[in-house]
């Protein structure tokens, strides 16, 4: 679907969570930089990113779970630090999730029944048996993926109107991912609700996205529909000659030559014509994945590690 033809009654959706200015500070290390961003009820966000940009530290103040150095930050309107009735309407899944020790799958369940407002009880037990997960097993002596299961099943099964998944699905492998993406997607659309995947799995993720936010170094540096920003680039290409005549001034994002031969990613604000045009001077014109867009679009705002 090209931003014309989308739905205008989905653009205007309620916010269900909200910063203004957010900065976060560790020491010297800022972690967020004056990050302003909405996000609305009943969509998928993909909170992308490098390793250190500062999702799971967003995720954490929106949560509630850290303060601000400054800024503010508004879930269902209101302040989320120790809002309980805020709070019971956000679930934060995360793979260092920590649990009393002598905890079983089946009291952390009855933990998120008690703490989530929307808990559904059915669906967590379908969820157990879809994932193969034991009730009676001690969480620390649960492997991995099996840790990422019970993760992926509270995130669920809480139905809650703001959920955040920190890429709790490191442990699963590819089978077990495909039922957590399928059971998303497929409950998702019959209880709609605000979710947002933090993940580096973006080509696995990508067709679920319908928003992509996009950090790095602790900047929003894209917030932009998914489709839009899949059409706000291509890579052409043909003879050196004819690409460079074609992309002209516009920006380029990457560009690989061999001989006289030259194919170059670059930004286009209009796709549809920019396509045509392409075909008609005879150029090969491919679109651009959600994940090398973003690989060029970070990598393009300097490596200095912090
Ligand atoms: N408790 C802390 N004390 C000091 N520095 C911290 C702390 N938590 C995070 N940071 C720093 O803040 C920055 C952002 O970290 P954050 O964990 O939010 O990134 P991330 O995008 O979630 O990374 P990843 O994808 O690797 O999980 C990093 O430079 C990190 O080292």
């Amino acid at each position: 679907m090209s931003a014309a033809t989308i739905d205008p009654t989905r653009l205007d959706t309620e916010i269900v969570a909200s910063t203004r200015g957010l900065t976060k500070k560790f020491g010297s290390v800022t972690a967020l930089d004056d990050v302003t961003l909405d996000l609305r009820e009943n969509k998928i966000y993909g909170l992308l990113g490098r390793n250190g940009a500062g999702k799971t530290t967003l995720m954490q103040i929106m949560t509630g779970q850290a303060f601000q150095t400054s800024g503010e930050v508004h879930v269902f309107g209101r302040t989320p630090h120790e809002n309980t009735e805020v709070l019971r309407g956000v679930s934060f899944i995360k793979e260092s999730q920590a649990y009393p020790t002598d905890y079983k799958v089946a009291h952390v369940l009855a933990a998120a029944r008690h703490l989530l407002r929307d808990w559904d009880e059915q669906f967590a037990q379908e969820l157990l048996r879809d994932f193969d997960l034991p009730t009676d097993r001690k969480v620390k002596k649960l492997s991995r993926g099996m840790t990422s299961a019970l993760g992926v099943i509270l995130g669920l099964a809480s139905r809650a109107p703001l959920t955040f998944f920190d890429e709790p699905y490191l442990g699963l492998d590819a089978v077990a991912r495909q039922l957590f993406y399928d059971r998303l997607l497929a409950d998702y659309a019959e209880h709609p609700r605000t979710v947002v995947l933090s993940t580096h799995l973006i080509d696995e993720v990508a067709d679920l996205l319908e928003h992509v936010v996009l950090i790095d170094r602790g900047r929003i540096v894209a917030d932009a529909d998914a489709e839009e920003m899949r059409e706000s680039a291509v890579t052409v290409s043909g003879s050196v000659e004819d690409v460079d005549s074609f992309v002209g001034a516009r920006p380029e994002l990457r560009r690989e030559s061999i001989g006289s031969h030259t194919r170059v990613l670059m930004r286009t604000t209009d796709h549809t014509e920019d396509v045509a045009h392409a075909k008609a001077l005879g150029l090969t014109i491919e679109p651009v994945s959600l994940q090398q867009l973003i690989v060029e679009t970070t990598s393009l705002q300097g490596k200095d590690p912090r």
